[in-house]
């Protein structure tokens, strides 16, 4: 599909690594002088922090399912709407869900608000004349019953790690950076995990590309582990989707050129070492961008 204002989406669950990817993407746009509107994921949660622990309790009293990673606690076709808005105007509103203190200090001082933590801000109107939307976050690639947001993404990468790195992830994360116990975090991921089986893990097969992470060090038990495996004790599996391949130009012999130690792991698959990763990202998505910045000034 090729867009005057293009969507780029990248997706992932929670402790995933997708805001470490973001990173990579935004290297990537700020030396090739894109000028991106980057909307966070949990901004489309449906529920502030105090409404979603209400919620919850209504949930488990009566016997229901629910978490953040299902349809009922987030605004799918919200999220599908403004996927497909930009996609046709380049607009749209967004607006931030606020963990941390920190957060809530950082837009409070630019909106003149007084938010505490777990509050979204209001929605704000995406500036206008950028180049390009990226969404970051739980469910660029979602499709379902009256939402179908991976069809109005024109690329959909998708961030992985095996589920015991991204449960250590998470644990440390959630920690280290929003004050949760390890005992509430491993709650958490029990509670979302028929969610995470059935509207988390079926985006990877929608996904252009998938980055996973796979450790080399023993990480049989997530629960104990003291420390995030580092890139160096670690692998990365590039997948490309059928056809994913030709349809950007991505060139497996030049890329086994350039990336030290990687090889092919499958047909539509290549491993490189950990630490490679954010080498690998900018040469294999730097061209992509190209490819949508390009077909985007030749429609304007
Ligand atoms: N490639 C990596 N190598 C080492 N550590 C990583 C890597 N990717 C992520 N991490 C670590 O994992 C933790 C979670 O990463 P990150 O915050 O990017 O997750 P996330 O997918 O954005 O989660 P959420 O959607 O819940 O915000 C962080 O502590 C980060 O430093
Ligand atoms: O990981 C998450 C989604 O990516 C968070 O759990 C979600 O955004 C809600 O956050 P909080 O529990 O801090 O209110």
């Amino acid at each position: 599909m090729s867009k005057r204002h293009p969507v780029v989406a990248v997706t992932g669950s929670s402790g995933a690594g997708t805001s470490t990817v973001k990173r990579a993407f935004e290297h990537i746009f700020s030396r090739e002088k894109i000028t991106p509107a980057v909307v966070e994921g949990d901004s489309y949660h449906r529920f502030e922090r105090m409404a979603m622990k209400e919620a919850m309790a209504d949930a488990l009293a009566k016997g229901e399912n629910f978490s953040h990673f299902g349809p009922e606690a987030n605004l799918f076709d919200k999220l599908e709407e403004l996927f497909r808005t930009y996609g046709q105007t380049g607009g749209g509103k967004k607006r931030y869900y606020l963990h941390s203190t920190e957060e809530a200090a950082e837009h409070n001082s630019r909106l003149g608000t007084k938010l505490d933590p777990g509050q979204f801000t209001p929605w704000e109107e995406i500036p206008t004349k950028t180049d390009v939307l990226f969404y970051e976050g739980l469910h660029g690639g979602v499709v379902g019953d009256g939402y179908d947001v991976a069809a109005c993404a024109d690329l959909l990468v998708g961030v992985v790690p095996i589920t015991n790195l991204e449960w250590i992830q998470k644990i440390h994360r959630d920690n280290a950076e929003r004050g949760y116990s390890a005992e509430a975090i491993v709650d958490t991921i029990l509670r979302r995990m028929p969610d995470y089986i059935n509207h988390i893990c079926p985006q990877f097969s929608r996904t252009d590309i998938n980055f996973q992470r796979v450790p080399t060090v023993d990480t049989s038990n997530p629960f104990i582990c003291r420390n995030i495996p580092t890139p160096d004790e670690s692998f990365v599996i590039i997948h490309f989707r059928k056809g994913a391949r030709e349809k950007w130009g991505i060139d497996f012999g030049d890329l086994l050129n350039m990336i030290n130690d990687s090889f092919m792991s499958s047909p539509t698959s290549i491993v490189v070492n950990g630490g490679k990763m954010g080498f690998a990202m900018e040469l294999i998505l730097t061209p992509i961008i190209h490819r949508l910045i390009e077909d985007k000034h030749k429609l304007s």
